[in-house]
């Protein structure tokens, strides 16, 4: 069983999640293969960023399963996921604001080794995040702004620098809520392409509203819709899908297009 399940990255088993009396995940199932960008959409409330919580084990679930790469990782803590490869951006608030583009990248790095060094050891370990911290800021393209405290740097600039603190440490799994929240247009064309490029080879679950993104980065999309997955398919298959257009999609495209996205 560990064997079929170890080619899905990430796979929810009737999840449900409980606040209370009230049910807001209710049995939902997903099986992301490694390698896929997948976006989650639905309406306000639906429970997505309930069910990244349970991914990334802030939350508990009441029952069922989540498995990344064939390990069982529901109940765990958030940073024992962590370190068994899956990473989550909590938009800007992981950013140190009064360090460095480079020191701030040097430290997600060096947290991502543990803390179970010897000084020693710690101290070769420098060079390695040295060299590290110097990849990240090329790959998210911040090298000319290397010793510009966080704090200065454009808010486009410190998402990039958001997205390169969580994939410091190698993670395989990556999940980001909302990337280009608050961008504007030009620069979310230019973030997607930046997310793509960093996420090669590895597996990207995003919440996301906007669905310009949404079909610009997404291999698949999960449908959310009162805590469960109605619907994951490719964007087309998504697009076409009566009951995602009757549920939610046909209204939030009509109201995009309606307002110019
Ligand atoms: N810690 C909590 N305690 C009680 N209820 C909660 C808690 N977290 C979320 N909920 C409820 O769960 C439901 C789903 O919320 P969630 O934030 O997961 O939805 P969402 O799909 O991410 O919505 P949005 O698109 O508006 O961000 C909501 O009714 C919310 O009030």
């Amino acid at each position: 069983m560990a064997d079929l399940a170890a080619t899905h990255a990430l796979e929810l088993r009737d999840l449900r999640k409980s606040f209370g009396k009230t049910e807001i995940i209710r049995g939902a199932n997903l099986a992301v293969r490694a390698g896929e960008r997948v976006a989650i959409i639905g309406p306000n409330g639906a429970g997505k960023s309930t069910l990244f919580n349970l991914i990334s084990g802030r939350f508990a679930p009441t029952s069922g399963q989540v498995l990344l790469h064939g390990q069982r990782i529901d109940g765990k803590k958030p940073f024992e996921i962590n370190r068994l490869g899956l990473s989550r951006s909590f938009q800007i608030s992981n950013i140190f604001p009064k360090l460095s583009v480079f020191e701030n990248l040097r430290c997600a790095v060096l947290w991502s080794l543990g803390y179970r060094y010897a000084f020693w050891r710690f101290l070769s370990r420098l060079q390695d995040a040295n060299e590290r911290a110097e990849q990240l800021m090329e790959m998210i393209a911040l090298h000319r702004k290397r010793d510009t405290l966080a704090i200065n740097l454009t808010y486009a600039e410190q998402r990039a620098l958001e997205i390169g603190i969580t994939i410091a440490g190698g993670a395989s799994v990556i999940l980001l809520d909302e990337p280009t929240a608050g961008m504007s247009k030009s620069e979310t064309g230019r973030f997607i392409g930046l997310i793509r490029q960093v996420t090669e080879g590895r597996t990207l679950l995003t919440v996301e509203h906007d669905m310009g993104v949404v079909f610009g980065l997404a291999d698949r999309i999960a449908v959310v819709v009162y805590g469960e997955v109605i619907a994951f398919d490719t964007p087309e298959a998504v697009r076409a899908n009566p009951r995602v257009q009757e549920a939610y999609l046909g209204s939030v495209i009509a109201a995009q297009q309606a307002g110019g996205h």
